[in-house]
């Protein structure tokens, strides 16, 4: 079942300028930056309750946030529900359609379990959904 709004994620062309944007200007708490690797993507969040902002910006120059980059420069990325049961809601979600963009969950930020729904798939957004650690 989704629970919340995970995070609302910004992709940005200059992480470094982009986190003090949001630390300085913005006056938002920091929690730090985090690579993961898997999704070849360097990431910031900021807690906002109930919800955060995180920042998505390419791990080494590659992958999804670079091809989004250079496309558009920066901008609205895609949005995330957290889920108590992803395996679940995953089932659910193909059996009315939608179309996922990898067969099984993988590991995301803050060891959490991630998956992506195609853009096309909910009128051109994308959709993460997230299933925190246990105990989390
Ligand atoms: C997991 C770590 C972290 C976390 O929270 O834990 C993250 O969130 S990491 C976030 C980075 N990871 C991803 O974005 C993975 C999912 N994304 C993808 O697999 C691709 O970006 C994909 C499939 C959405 C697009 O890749 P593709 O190679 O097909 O790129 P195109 O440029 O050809 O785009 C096709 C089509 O989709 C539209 N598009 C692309 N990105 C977005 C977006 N973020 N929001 C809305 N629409 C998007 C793009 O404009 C193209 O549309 P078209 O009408 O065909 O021009
Ligand atoms: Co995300």
């Amino acid at each position: 079942m989704i629970t919340g709004l995970d995070h609302i994620a910004v992709a940005v062309p200059d992480l470094e300028k982009a986190v003090k944007r949001f630390l300085e200007d913005f006056g938002l708490t920091y929690e730090g930056t985090e690579d993961v690797e898997s999704a070849k993507t360097s990431t910031a969040f900021f807690p906002l309750p109930p919800t955060s902002i995180e920042l998505v910006h390419p791990l080494n120059g590659e992958g999804p946030i670079a091809k989004y980059l250079e496309k558009k420069g920066g901008g609205l990325h895609h949005l995330c529900f957290r889920t108590d049961d992803i395996h679940a809601d995953v089932a659910r979600l193909k059996e009315k359609g939608y179309q996922f963009l990898a067969d099984a969950p993988s590991p995301g930020a803050h060891d959490c379990l991630v998956i992506f729904i195609h853009p096309k798939s909910c009128d051109g957004v994308l959709i993460e959904l997230s299933q925190p650690p246990a105990g989390h």
